[in-house]
Formats: structure tokens, C-alpha cells, sequence
């Protein structure tokens, strides 16, 4: 692959294609146009500041205009990848306001689960999401859906059904323009919440009274101490990091930028990776329902930027170039 280059009278664009992608460019916007060539078109935004935007596959690129266009890719190669990873506990659920231990019991949100999923969305809502992780619960796959209709873009996120062939083939989409309106959704067991074994259902309040504070906080938060017939977090973290190392981490290194929605126990094993905690240290970590924490993975390294506090802050576009030039596509569709 090579890039095709055409000149536009703000600089020259320079887009993936192939050298028999000579094509023209039309004007379809104020600060938009269409490139149509025999093997591909694709919609670029001007986004000032001497940058453009379009979408290659699932991936946003932002690119720079040159004043004189260059004949090879532009590099792809991992050490210019930036990307967000959104990571979200899912907000209340039924049984987190009953205080029963839930683990792998499929429990739905609360109202107030709903609401935290919300306003989770509205503080991620100029952060570019790609694509979607969740567990295979509905209290995760509910929050991820309500955080994403809050979200600037307005792309619809679709469950992907790759279960098996008919499901697969049943739940195709079979318009180009309907699909890059939409944002996969993959479900994942391994990013469950750790199997709580024989506590599941019971009071927490309960448990600590039969059991001791100490055995039950043991239970809880420790590294390597499993529940009755249940999963230490050591054993959640064997599957739920296997899992980010081998189908999320790719996804990053490749551009694209990713929201997980999962539970308190397989975030906290996937977050004691991201910033290699040790097993003491990750016993003080607590997730609160429904808080998006938001890291940037650049170079190979994963970088905490903490939660957004709301869509306008400042400082969180201000991590990234492209994170600052997707927020100003967004805005100058929006006003
Ligand atoms: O499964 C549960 O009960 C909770 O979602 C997580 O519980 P914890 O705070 O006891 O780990």
C-alpha cells in the first residue's frame, strides 16, 4: 500500500490507497469533501490548523497536509500509535444495592445504575471510542450502550454475533454507509466478574458478621486468596488479562481506540497490568460503579489520565494532538 496524493488549495492530502487511486475530490461541505476514486471514496474534514480527518475502516486518522506529497505510507508501525482506553466499571446494580455479593449472577442495572451510565457518557462523550469490549453480563453491556447515547458521535453501537456461523451470517450488515455509522460491540466471558463461588447471593454485611471482617476483606480484595469454590482475583486476572493482552492490546496498536465495560475484579486485574501494581498494591484499589477512567497507550506504554470530569474539560484533549484535532471534528459538526 502506497498513499494517493491529490492536491486540494489547502495543502496536499495524502490518503491509504493504492497508486491506481487517481481520483478527484468534490466539494460536499464548508469545510469538507468527498475523494472519489476507482477503488475507494472516502469523506475528508479540514480540520484547520494545516490537519485533515477522514476514517479508514474502523480507525479515525487525522493526518497533517504537506506542501509536497510524499509517494510512500505513511508509517503505521506501533511507535506512532496513540490511542484512548476508556475503562468503565458498570454503574449500580440490582444486587450492588442490596449489598449481595454478585460475581457471575446476571443482574441488571438500578435506575441509579442507569443514571451513573449516563453521566459516564457525558464525560466521555468527545473521546473517540472505536470500539467496545464488555463482559458477557448485562449489567456491563447496559452501561456500555447507555454511555455510548451520549456520545457526540451519534454511531450506533452493534453487538457483534460471532457465536457461530448462522449468527454470524444472520446478523450481517449489508451497507457500507449503515456500518461506518456503527461501533462493534465484541462480548467477552473473560472479562466477566470474578466467579464470587458460594458467596454469591449472600449479604456482604452478613458474611463479614459470620465469617470476621478480616476473612471476608481477604475474600474481597486480597490477590491470591480465592472465596469458597470461587475465584481468587489471581485466577480472575489469568483469563481477563489474557484476554486485554490478546484481542484489546491489538486493537491499540493498531489506532484504534477502545472502551471496556466490565466489573470490579476484572478491571481492577486488567488495571494492576496497565500499571503494574504489585499484589500488595492492589489491594487498596477500589472502582466505583460507573466511573470512566480514561488511559492513553502510546509507544507501548499505557498512561493513566484519571476520569474525565465532564465533555468540555480542557486538559483532556489537551493529552493527545489527536485528541485535541477529534474533539474539533466533533465541534465543528456539532456548531
Ligand atoms: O460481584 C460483586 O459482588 C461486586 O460487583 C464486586 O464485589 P466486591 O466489591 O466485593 O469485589
Amino acid at each position: 500500500m502506497v498513499a494517493a496524493a491529490f492536491r486540494h488549495p489547502v495543502g496536499i492530502i495524502q490518503l491509504h490507497g493504492s497508486l491506481s487511486d487517481a481520483g478527484s475530490a468534490s466539494k460536499c461541505g464548508h469545510s469538507s469533501f468527498r475523494f472519489i476514486s476507482k477503488n475507494f471514496a472516502v469523506d475528508v474534514a479540514l480540520l484547520g490548523k494545516g490537519h485533515c480527518s477522514y476514517r479508514q475502516g474502523q480507525q479515525h486518522v487525522v493526518r497533517a497536509l504537506s506542501s509536497q506529497a510524499q509517494t510512500t505510507c505513511p508509517s503505521s508501525s506501533s511507535s506512532h500509535v496513540e490511542s484512548a482506553l476508556i475503562l468503565i466499571r458498570h454503574g449500580e446494580s440490582m444486587w450492588n444495592e442490596k449489598n449481595l455479593f454478585t460475581g457471575c449472577v446476571d443482574v441488571p442495572l438500578t435506575k441509579r445504575g442507569v443514571d451513573e451510565a449516563i453521566e459516564a457518557g457525558k464525560r466521555i462523550s468527545n473521546i473517540p471510542v472505536d470500539m467496545i469490549y464488555t463482559s458477557s453480563l448485562i449489567r456491563a453491556q447496559m452501561t456500555a450502550m447507555l454511555t455510548m447515547t451520549q456520545h457526540h458521535c451519534k454511531k450506533v453501537p452493534i453487538i457483534m454475533h460471532n457465536e457461530n456461523r448462522q449468527a454470524k451470517s444472520w446478523s450481517q450488515i449489508y451497507s457500507e454507509d449503515t456500518e461506518k455509522q456503527s461501533i462493534p460491540v465484541i462480548t467477552a466471558w473473560q472479562l466477566n466478574e470474578r466467579m464470587y463461588g458460594e458467596l454469591q447471593g449472600l449479604n456482604k454485611l452478613e458474611t463479614a458478621e459470620r465469617y470476621g471482617k478480616e476473612q471476608v476483606h481477604e475474600w474481597r480484595r486480597s490477590y491470591n486468596s480465592p472465596p469458597p469454590n470461587g475465584e481468587s482475583l489471581e485466577m480472575c486476572s489469568h483469563r481477563a488479562v489474557a484476554y486485554f493482552k490478546d484481542h484489546i492490546q491489538p486493537q491499540l496498536q493498531s489506532g484504534r481506540h477502545v472502551m471496556v465495560a466490565a466489573h470490579g475484579n476484572s478491571l481492577r486485574s486488567i488495571i494492576m497490568y496497565l500499571e503494574n501494581l504489585t499484589s500488595l498494591e492492589v489491594v487498596n484499589l477500589e472502582l466505583p460503579t460507573g466511573l470512566p477512567l480514561l488511559y492513553i497507550y502510546k509507544e507501548g506504554k499505557f498512561m493513566r489520565r484519571g476520569s474525565p470530569v465532564g465533555p468540555t474539560e480542557a486538559g483532556v484533549y489537551a493529552y493527545t494532538e489527536s485528541l485535541a484535532l477529534y474533539k474539533q471534528t466533533l465541534d465543528e459538526k456539532l456548531y
